[in-house]
This record gives C-alpha cells, sequence and structure tokens, in this order.
C-alpha cells in the first residue's frame, strides 16, 4: 500500500501541492482528477521521488522513502512502477528490450531477463509482438508494453501517469481492463493520475479532485455516484443525448440513489402511476456491483408531480436540477 501524508511541493515561493493527504491499498486503484495545472504531473514525480517534496511524506509498506539517502532511494523505488504516456518507449528497442530495460540496469542474468520479460509479455498479451518495435505497434500495443516494463521489477504499487490520455475510447477501455486485471492478480495498489472524467468511471475504486494543488473532494466512487451533494459525483456521471419527449410529456432525470433499485422499476413506477412511462435515454453502469447512474423518462403531464415520489419508492431520485428542468418543460 501506499500513503501520502501532508504531501507539499513549492517552487520558490510558488506551492504547487498544498499538504495532500490519502492512502492506497493493496488491491486498489485511486485515480487522481484534476484540470490542467492542477498540480498533476508533479504529484506523479513527487509520488515516484524524481522530485523530493518540499514537506510531507510519501510512504510505501511501511517505508518512508522521503527519509531516504540517494542510494537507499534508488533501490526503493523498485516497489514503484510509473506507466507514463506511450511515446516514452526507446524507439531503437524492440517491445522485448523495453520491458528489459530496468532489468539490465539492475544487473540481472541475461537467462533470468528473457524469462522474466517472456512472463511479462504473456501478462500483457504481446507474446506475439515481442519483436516489435514501438513504431509498428498500435497506441494500446505501446502502452502494454510501457505496463510490462513498470511490472518488471515486481513492484508493490503501479503509479499510471495520463496512461490512458491521446487513446481512442476502445484502446482505453482494453488499457484499463488490463490495469484492473493487474489490480487483482498481482494486488497492486495503483495511482492513476488522469484528466479524464470518463476513464475515472471506468477504473477507479476511489476517486480524488485536484485543483489548484489541493485535494478539494475524494471519496470511494460508488459512494460519489450516489451522493447527490457531491459535485464530482455530478461531473462524474456519464454524459449522453437524450431523446426527445412525446408533446404533452414532462421530462424527468432520475438518478440512481440506493445499491437496491429493482431491475424492473420502470413497469412498477409506470404501474404505480397508471400511465406509461417513456426512456429518453440512459447511462447506468454497474460500479463494485452496485448500478449507477442515471435514466431520463418521459411521463404524461397530469401525472408528472407524482414522479418523485413514486421514483423515491424504487431508490431513486430526482434532483432539483432535474426538476428545474422539469418545470421548463411544462412551462
Ligand atoms: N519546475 C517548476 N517550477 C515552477 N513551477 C512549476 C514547475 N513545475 C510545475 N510548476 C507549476 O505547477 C503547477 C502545476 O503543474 P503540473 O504540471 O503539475 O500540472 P498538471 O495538473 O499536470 O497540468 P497538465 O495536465 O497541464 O500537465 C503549474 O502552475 C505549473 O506552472
Amino acid at each position: 500500500m501506499i500513503e501520502v501524508n501532508d504531501l507539499t511541493k513549492a517552487y520558490g515561493d510558488t506551492v504547487v501541492l498544498d499538504g495532500l493527504n490519502f492512502g492506497v491499498d493493496s488491491g486498489e486503484i485511486f485515480a487522481v482528477v484534476g484540470p490542467s495545472g492542477a498540480g498533476k504531473s508533479t504529484l506523479a514525480q513527487c509520488i515516484n521521488l524524481l522530485e523530493r517534496p518540499t514537506s510531507g511524506s510519501v510512504v510505501v509498506n511501511g517505508e518512508d522513502l522521503t527519509r531516504l539517502s540517494h542510494k537507499q532511494l534508488r533501490v526503493a523505488r523498485r516497489r514503484i512502477g510509473t506507466v507514463f504516456q506511450s511515446s516514452s518507449l526507446l524507439s531503437r528497442r524492440t517491445a522485448a528490450e523495453n520491458i528489459a530495460l530496468p532489468l539490465e540496469y539492475l544487473g540481472v542474468t541475461k537467462g533470468e531477463a528473457t524469462r522474466r520479460v517472456q512472463e511479462l509479455l504473456d501478462r500483457v498479451g504481446l507474446t506475439e509482438r515481442a519483436d516489435a518495435y514501438p513504431f509498428q505497434l498500435s497506441g494500446g500495443q505501446r502502452q502494454r508494453v510501457g505496463i510490462a516494463r513498470a511490472l518488471a521489477l515486481r513492484p508493490a504499487v503501479l503509479l499510471s501517469d495520463e496512461a490512458t490520455s491521446g487513446l481512442d475510447p476502445h484502446t482505453t477501455s482494453s488499457v484499463v481492463s488490463l490495469l484492473r486485471e493487474l489490480r487483482d492478480d498481482l494486488n497492486l495498489a495503483i495511482v492513476f493520475i488522469t484528466h479524464e472524467m470518463n476513464t475515472v468511471l471506468e477504473i477507479a475504486d476511489s476517486v480524488a479532485r485536484l485543483d489548484r494543488g489541493r485535494i478539494v473532494e475524494s471519496g470511494r466512487l460508488v459512494d460519489l455516484l450516489t451522493d447527490h451533494s457531491s459535485a464530482l459525483g455530478r461531473d462524474l456521471q456519464p454524459q449522453r443525448l437524450d431523446g426527445a419527449a412525446k408533446p404533452g410529456d414532462a421530462v424527468w432525470v432520475a438518478t440512481y440513489d440506493s445499491p437496491d433499485v429493482p431491475a424492473d422499476w420502470i413497469g412498477r413506477v409506470a404501474d404505480e402511476l397508471g400511465t406509461p412511462v417513456a426512456l429518453l435515454g440512459a447511462s447506468v453502469q454497474v460500479v463494485g456491483g452496485v448500478s449507477v447512474g442515471s435514466v431520463t423518462i418521459g411521463v404524461a403531464e397530469n401525472v408528472s408531480g407524482r414522479v418523485p415520489a413514486a421514483l423515491a419508492r424504487f431508490g431513486l431520485q430526482t434532483s432539483s436540477h432535474n426538476a428545474a428542468r422539469e418545470l421548463e418543460v411544462v412551462a
């Protein structure tokens, strides 16, 4: 596991990270999301100690890395594997040679390195592409090589710094699936730094929003998504375009508010209201075994006032924002 305690980084008078605190358990993916300039890259560099924090500590499996000498740190840093954007591979080395790089630095015997590289290629599904050069690989394959290289020294923590940025949605999903698999199979603590909200929704167990060097909100993903007072939870909801309602219908957006929403709630709400409920759009996702997200429905205006109570009975909520929208439609 990794703990970041009161981490501060200043360049001269400019405070870039201001007293950050968080912990990531083994077998957990913790996403840090934030806009450009929030301090994400600086945080990544402080976590793997490429930059020394001005104050505070980074503790991996009980050892405070910030207190180590330069020499001790070189050894301790192996516990953190880092995946950068795909461009970080060496272009004149094959996939296998890129993965072997950390093993070479460590002075591992050639036979042992070959065995380990084979194992890693297999783990990331690239056995067939061992001899390909980076330019012969797709963006997703290059990222898999980067991940395999980060795992070469069997780290306890995997730090992903914008590792899926610039990849198309399909490739992002496949890299995300691989990271989730590694979390479970290798019991890794993964710190996933990104500016992409959609990816957070796919990957994170917990999430923190970094803004101007501070963590302004954090929590378990599923809790944030079902907490209607959470600005981060709202921003993480998947975006979608809804279909138009029938003339004379009022539109409501219902958000999943409970882990126990029955799968057939639309039919049951229609029965209760005594009128059909039209499904206009939905973005519902299962996070940690719980359905979260929102659904847009259209119902006849004459029963519209009864909608919030009917939905609440099945564990769904209409937020005030959505009520305002409904009033707009009715007006
Ligand atoms: N070496 C440095 N000296 C002075 N200021 C710096 C230094 N490195 C970063 N900063 C400042 O720290 C702030 C955070 O930068 P950082 O690159 O960590 O943000 P970021 O969230 O990664 O942004 P982006 O997503 O655009 O890469 C910025 O205002 C930047 O100008």
